[in-house]
């Protein structure tokens, strides 16, 4: 990490101790780094709820992430609408990966590419269901970064283990205390394309509206256009994240607060933070955020909660299916479709 700016908004997690080659150190130190991450993260997420990760073990620099993104969004519309999700183009078969087009309207300007897993997971989802979270990618044609990409969510799906086993200790358990989320997880790869505004079309102040994530664990590679801002809860000011070279922001989402249990006034010992983007007039800005989910049929409960007690806690497919009435990306139809889904995972996860 050559020229990391003095003055950062967002506390620096360095991930170079914990990495596969320090774990040839000592033991002792290995474990002794362990724990200092650990508390590094757990002072982050208690406090602005995100930060900086530098020496990050991934294989594809921010530059080539980048140029992945700018080669996929630069293919034409017709070719990625061959692959756009079926709220789209009702012909198609995908309905939770695949391409978006930017909508109108709204402080929300951006299209979008989603992949998940490599592999398709088990079909886990009632085949009446109109949204399938286990289905497989969608490649549009023209496009030859698949491989890279397919790599980039495995080293991210990595990593994002490491992170939880991090979070496990901040949290006063076992370092496999979220294992059973990596199971048939769901995570999502998306690559975000804001266009640029040109004059004389009127400037929104705001290409992305502020929103706090909704699941478990966000690392997001931002590209040097900046533009992302925080909200800083201690005195409801806006904090801008530049972009910083080499650097992976990672915030939590809602579900992680809620999992991060919490004292008497419901105030969660991790925060999920407010977040927007800020446009910047005249540029087009990328960024790829990586979303770690869960399985679909995952039972996610509060540490605080009772081991023993049944029936507490939600599962990971109902809770993305609620929130997905909300998002953009699924927006066309108010959300209804992801209303009777919801209804499919129960009985999946009754059978899981
Ligand atoms: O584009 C960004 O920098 C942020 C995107 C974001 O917050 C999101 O997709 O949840
Ligand atoms: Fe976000």
């Amino acid at each position: 990490m050559s020229s990391l700016p003095t003055h950062l908004p967002l506390p620096i997690i360095d991930l170079a101790n914990i990495s596969s080659s320090a774990q040839s150190n000592s033991a002792v130190s290995y474990l002794s780094s362990k724990l200092s991450t650990a508390v590094s993260i757990s002072d982050a997420f208690s406090a602005t709820g995100f930060a900086y990760l530098i020496n990050a073990p991934l294989s594809l620099t921010h530059s080539e992430i980048f140029a992945l993104a700018q080669d996929l969004f630069s293919i034409s519309h017709d070719s990625k609408m061959k692959v756009a999700k079926k709220t789209f183009r009702p012909e198609n078969g995908n309905t939770y990966r695949g391409y978006f087009p930017a909508q109108t309207g709204g402080d929300n300007l951006k299209e979008g590419f989603e992949i998940g897993p490599i592999d398709p997971l088990p079909q886990n989802l009632d085949p009446r269901a109109r949204f399938n979270l286990g289905e497989a990618n969608v490649w549009p044609a023209g496009f030859d970064g698949r491989e890279k990409l397919e790599t980039l969510h495995t080293e991210l799906q990595s990593l994002s283990e490491k992170l939880l086993s991090l979070l496990a200790i901040a949290l006063g358990k076992d370092p496999s205390f979220f294992e059973h989320y990596l199971e048939d997880s769901i995570s999502t790869l998306r690559l975000l394309h804001y266009p640029a505004i040109e004059p004389p079309a009127p400037q929104q102040e705001f290409c992305c509206t502020p929103h706090t994530d909704s699941g478990i664990l966000t690392l997001l590679h931002q590209d040097e256009t900046g533009g992302l801002e925080v909200l800083n809860a201690a005195n409801d000011q806006w904090i801008p994240a530049p972009y910083v070279p080499g650097a992976i922001v990672v915030n939590i989402g809602d579900l992680m607060a809620k999992v991060s249990g919490g004292d008497d006034n419901n105030d969660n010992k991790f925060k999920a933070t407010r977040h927007r983007v800020r446009s910047s007039p005249g540029k087009d800005r990328y960024s790829v955020p990586f979303f770690f989910e869960p399985g679909a049929a995952c039972l996610v409960q509060s540490v605080d909660d009772d081991e023993e007690e049944q029936g507490q806690g939600v599962r990971y497919g109902k809770h993305v299916l609620e929130k997905m009435s909300g998002w953009v990306e699924f927006r066309d139809d108010g959300g209804k479709g992801a209303a009777v889904a919801v209804e499919s995972v129960e009985e999946i996860a009754v059978d899981a």
